[in-house]
C-alpha cells in the first residue's frame, strides 16, 4: 500500500514515521513535485493540483483538518483534482472537540463572571462589585451541531447554562434544544445571549453572521466565531458592538488570515482575538483515525468522516 503526504507546514518526517508505525504494511512518502508514481491514499492540506489530478487508482484522500472548504474551493476551479469516485475524508474530532470545549467554556465563563467588565474597571482603578449574571439569562446558542458543535454544546450544558443548537437536521442531544433549517433560525436566535459559531463554510453559510442575524440576538449579547472568517461580516459586528447590541466578541478566524495589521478588529477594546488555533490537528490522534479508516476501506467497510461533495462539508 502506498501513501503520499503533503502539508505546507507539518513535519513530514513525523507523519511518515508515525503512519508507518500504525500501518506497517504501508510505504509512506512525502509527495514532491513531479512524483506521479502510484499511490493508494493521499493525505493533504492545500494540495497542489498536480499531486492528485489523474490519480484514478486512489482509494481515498484525507484532508488533514476538520474543514474541507479550501480543498472544495480548489476542486471548483480544478474538478479534475479529485478523480471521479475517489472518496474525500476529513478529520472527525481527533482531539479537536476537547480543544473547542476548552476554548468555548473558558470564554463563556469569562463573560458570565463579568471578567470583561472587571478588566475595564481595573483600567480606571475602580473597586466596584457588579450585579451577578444569572444562568437563566445566559442562553447559549451553538450554530452548527456536528462533531465539534455538538460537543461544545454538551460541555456548556454541563455547566448549567441553557443551551440550544442549530443545524440542518434535528439533533437529540441530552438537555439541549435543537432547531433545524432556515425556517427555525429566527427561533434559535431569539433569546440567545451567547452565539458560538461552528458551521462549515458552504455557499449557504457564508456571511451568515451579519447585522440581520445579530439584531435578533438578546441585548448585550456575545459572539464567538470558531469556524471560518467568511461566516462573519466584520463591519456588521463592529456596528453591533458600537450600538451596544453586542457586548463582546471572541474571534479565532478571519476573512483574511493573518488578520491584517490595519484591521479595526485589533483595536476594538471588546474584541478578543486568537490566531486560528481554537482546535489544531493533533498528529497522534489524527494518524490513529486515518489508519483506522484506511483499514476499514481495505476491509470494504463504510467508515465515517466521508465528505459529502453535494452538501459541501
Ligand atoms: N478554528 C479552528 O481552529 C477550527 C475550525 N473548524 C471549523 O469548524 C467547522 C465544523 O467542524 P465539525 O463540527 O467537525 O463539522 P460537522 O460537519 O461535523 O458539523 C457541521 C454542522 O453544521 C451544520 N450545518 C451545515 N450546513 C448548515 C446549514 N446550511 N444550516 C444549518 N446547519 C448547517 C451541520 O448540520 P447537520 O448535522 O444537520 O449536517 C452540522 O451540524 C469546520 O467546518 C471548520 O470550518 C474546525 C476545526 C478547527
Ligand atoms: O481550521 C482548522 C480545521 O481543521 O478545519
Amino acid at each position: 500500500m502506498d501513501i503520499i503526504f503533503h502539508h505546507p507546514t507539518f513535519n513530514s518526517q513525523q507523519w511518515i514515521e508515525g503512519l508507518h508505525q500504525k500501518l506497517p504494511e504501508a510505504t509512506v512518502r512525502q509527495w514532491l513535485p513531479g512524483d506521479n508514481q502510484p499511490a493508494d491514499y493521499a493525505l493533504v492540506w492545500h494540495p497542489p493540483v498536480e499531486m492528485l489530478s489523474g490519480r484514478s487508482t486512489l482509494k481515498g484522500v484525507f484532508a488533514l483538518g476538520a474543514g474541507v472548504d479550501s480543498i472544495l474551493s480548489q476542486l471548483q476551479k480544478h474538478p479534475e483534482m479529485l478523480p471521479k469516485g475517489v472518496p474525500l475524508f476529513r478529520l472527525e474530532d481527533t482531539g479537536m472537540a476537547l480543544q473547542m470545549q476548552e476554548y468555548a467554556v473558558s470564554q463563556v465563563l469569562h463573560w458570565f463572571r463579568r471578567f470583561d467588565d472587571y478588566q475595564a474597571l481595573k483600567q480606571q482603578a475602580k473597586w466596584e462589585p457588579l450585579e451577578d449574571y444569572r444562568r437563566e439569562d445566559f442562553t447559549i446558542g451553538v450554530l452548527g451541531a456536528g462533531v465539534l458543535g455538538g460537543k461544545v454544546a454538551e460541555s456548556l450544558a454541563a455547566w448549567g447554562f441553557p443551551v440550544r443548537c442549530w443545524s440542518r437536521s434535528k439533533k437529540d442531544y441530552l438537555g439541549i434544544t435543537s432547531y433545524a433549517g432556515a425556517e427555525q433560525l429566527g427561533q434559535f436566535l431569539s433569546g440567545t445571549r451567547v452565539l458560538i459559531n461552528l458551521l462549515p463554510n458552504t455557499p449557504q453559510t457564508v456571511g451568515i453572521i451579519n447585522s440581520e442575524l445579530l439584531n435578533k440576538l438578546a441585548d448585550n449579547s456575545y459572539v464567538m466565531n470558531l469556524a471560518r472568517g467568511v461566516h462573519l461580516v466584520e463591519d456588521d459586528l463592529l456596528a453591533a458592538l458600537d450600538s451596544g447590541k453586542v457586548k463582546g466578541a471572541m474571534l479565532d478566524v478571519f476573512a483574511k488570515e493573518p488578520l491584517p495589521q490595519n484591521s479595526l478588529l485589533w483595536k476594538h477594546p471588546r474584541i478578543a482575538i486568537t490566531p486560528h488555533l481554537a482546535a489544531v490537528t493533533r498528529p497522534e490522534e489524527a494518524m490513529t483515525y486515518i489508519a483506522k479508516t484506511i483499514r476499514q476501506i481495505e476491509n470494504k467497510e463504510s467508515p465515517s468522516g466521508q465528505v459529502s461533495l453535494d452538501n459541501g462539508y
